[in-house]
């Protein structure tokens, strides 16, 4: 996050200075913006700079415990710089949050500098390399040409300039939740490519008497569990390939002083950010577990996987914050529509009246046909953004303020902002399929796992459907039929489908999903090693063990 930020928030001189040292490997970097007593609420981060335009430096402090920076990656042990983000004060007057650019350690003995008090924040559930650190400053000086002044400005007079728009400042933290999207179907295609491997070598059980115990991923509930998720990965695939494009054409319009899409791209990275996370949070888990207890070793590759990727849900970002921050923008755009604007591309389908189209329980409805299922995705997105919506503006025809309305009507506006990003994401699978340059029978086997995103979806939040009347609770039923009737026709190439994301060995890390699938011979080599097993009898037993069981022999 250090060279993003530097990258989007530089002037060219500061671009000229800083960013070689990055590329070269001159200085390590790392992005302080979370402190102890705030992460979500970047407003009210404590730490500050003050400008001093005798000497044109800012001097920058942590005046209370609660504005310790903290967490921020690598900053413990190995960054020798930050982009630190703090309270700018010049001329006596605050401006809010800006970036800026701290020396922390030495460059000839990595000794921290005066002012700078910093170090790692101790274990934590997983990422274990990294020195996730704490930062505490103290009238520490920096030059003023170390505010990344690309957006705003303080002359050597002290001066201020604003920014074109206040949350350009942010514009990293959106970059990143974009690369979490794809971290997300990397994390769930890794998981599914270890729990069907497995399930393909796995053999467990005798369904008759003197049949060959079966594959486990022969069982539809094994299935069941795996498919609908080795789906999912697909489809975030495609769905991260089109958040891309997204970024990058808006951030194009921004770097032309274009900002009238930056809302838009807000709101979908955040709602995209906060769906694919826990997502693939809730399924990195189901894979575990449907490898029984060898899913529960670490030669599995799953407790890791698990511990680096659970946080995704929470920083950059907290997801439940991030949905709000999606939702909070759909109800703009309730209201755009309402007074007749014109709504940017992903959001004008709020502009349609799609109540008309479709009534729960009409027979004779394709019920596998997923443009028009895409259709009903499309209706129960409109229908929550609207209902909460709704809720909002009763909220403030009760005497609410904007604010409170909102927060009165959030569990549904999270719902609403859900449902809005399932919509993006099972519509942008079954398009991009239709561009797919691919063999037909590749084409039939894709459409296979885009049925069964679709129908498992729809499955698993028919409360939705049948609650607005888009499906007849037999409609509902039908549609989770169809999901389990895919499961077999998926099986055939559930292995391949898992090969093709080429995952190596020493990336998979894990026993369970080797592409040679000799799972047992190498679990039992991968015990030997141990620790434990370094001797037979373990040091232990001569200290505790062996005197306790002498002790109480002799009592025989
Ligand atoms: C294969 C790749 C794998 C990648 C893996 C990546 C690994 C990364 C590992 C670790 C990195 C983790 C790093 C971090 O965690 S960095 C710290 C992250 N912190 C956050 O994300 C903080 C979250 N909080 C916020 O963003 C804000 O506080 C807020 C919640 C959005 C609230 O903002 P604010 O207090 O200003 O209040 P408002 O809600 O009123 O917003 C005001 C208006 O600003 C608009 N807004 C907010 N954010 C943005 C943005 N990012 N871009 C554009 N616009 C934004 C908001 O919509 C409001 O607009 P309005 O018009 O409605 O007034
Ligand atoms: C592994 C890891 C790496 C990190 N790396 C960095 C880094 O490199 N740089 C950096 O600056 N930070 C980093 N962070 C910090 C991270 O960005 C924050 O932890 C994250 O933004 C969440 O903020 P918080 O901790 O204040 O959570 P909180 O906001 O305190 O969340 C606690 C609960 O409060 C709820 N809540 C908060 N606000 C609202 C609201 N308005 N409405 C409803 N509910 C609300 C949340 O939903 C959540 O359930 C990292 C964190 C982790 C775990």
């Amino acid at each position: 996050m250090f060279i993003p930020t530097l990258e989007r928030q530089c002037t060219s001189e500061q671009r000229e200075k800083f960013l070689p040292l990055c590329y070269d490997y001159r200085i390590i970097g790392t992005y302080a913006q979370t402190e102890l007593g705030h992460g979500t609420f970047l407003r009210g981060l404590e730490t500050t700079a003050h400008y001093d335009p005798n000497t044109q430096e800012f001097i920058l402090n942590s005046p209370t415990i609660s504005s310790i920076k903290w967490w921020p990656g690598a900053l413990g042990k190995t960054s020798t710089h930050a982009v630190v983000l703090a309270q700018l004060y010049t001329l006596g007057k605050c401006h809010g949050i800006h970036p800026f650019v701290v020396q922390l350690r030495s460059l000839d003995d990595h000794k921290p500098l005066r002012g700078i008090t910093v170090g790692d924040i101790g274990p934590k559930m997983g990422f274990g390399p990294n020195d996730n650190g704490y930062l505490k400053l103290h009238k520490h000086r920096i030059p003023r040409t170390n505010m990344l002044m690309k957006y705003s400005q303080v002359s050597p007079d002290g001066t201020y300039t604003k920014p074109p728009r206040s949350t350009l400042t942010y514009g990293t933290m959106t970059f990143v939740r974009v690369l979490i999207v794809h971290g997300s179907a990397i994390a769930l295609a890794k998981a599914s490519t270890i729990a069907i491997r497995y399930s393909a070598v796995r053999r467990q059980s005798e369904l008759r008497p003197g049949e060959p115990e079966p594959q486990i991923l022969s069982y539809p509930t094994q299935q069941h569990k795996l498919f609908p998720l080795l789906a999912t990965a697909y489809a975030f695939h495609f769905v991260q390939l089109a958040m891309m494009k997204i970024y990058t054409d808006v951030n194009d319009q921004i770097n032309n002083s274009n900002f009238s899409r930056i809302q838009e791209l807000h709101a979908l990275s955040s709602g995209l950010k906060a769906f694919t996370s826990w997502v693939t949070n809730a399924g990195l888990e189901v894979c575990r577990m449907s490898c029984g207890g060898h899913g529960y070793s670490q030669a599995s590759g799953f407790p890791r996987l698990y511990a680096d990727f659970t946080p995704s849900c929470t920083y950059e970002g907290e997801n439940t914050v991030l949905m709000l921050q999606s939702a909070r923008y759909l109800v703009k755009c309730v209201r755009d529509a309402r007074s007749g604007k014109t709504l940017p591309g992903t959001v004008s389908y709020l502009s349609e009246d799609v109540s008309a189209v479709h009534s729960g329980g009409s027979s004779g409805r394709d019920l596998s046909n997923l443009d028009f299922l895409i259709s009903l995705y499309k209706q129960r997105a409109s229908n929550q953004v609207h209902f909460a919506s709704d809720k909002v503006d009763r909220g403030i025809s009760a005497g609410m303020d904007l604010v409170g309305a909102l927060n009165s009507a959030s569990v549904h506006l999270v719902s609403a902002a859900k449902a809005h990003s399932h919509y993006f994401i099972a519509k942008t699978f079954v398009e991009s399929l239709k561009l797919l340059k691919a063999s037909s029978e590749l084409q039939n086997v894709l459409h296979q796992l885009a049925s069964v995103y679709v129908f498992e979806g729809i499955a698993q939040s028919s409360g939705d459907f049948i609650e607005d009347y888009i499906l007849s609770g037999s409609e509902a039923k039908t549609i989770r039929q169809l999901a389990v009737d895919l499961l077999p026709l998926i099986r055939v190439n559930a292995v391949s489908l898992v090969d093709a994301f080429s995952f190596r060995d020493e990336v998979l890390q894990s026993v369970l999903g080797r592409y040679d699938g000799n799972v047992y011979e190498n679990l039992f080599k991968w015990a030997q090693n141990s620790p434990l097993n370094k001797t037979d009898v373990h040091p232990s037993y001569h200290k505790y063990l062996g005197p306790l069981l002498k002790r109480n022999q002799s009592k025989l």
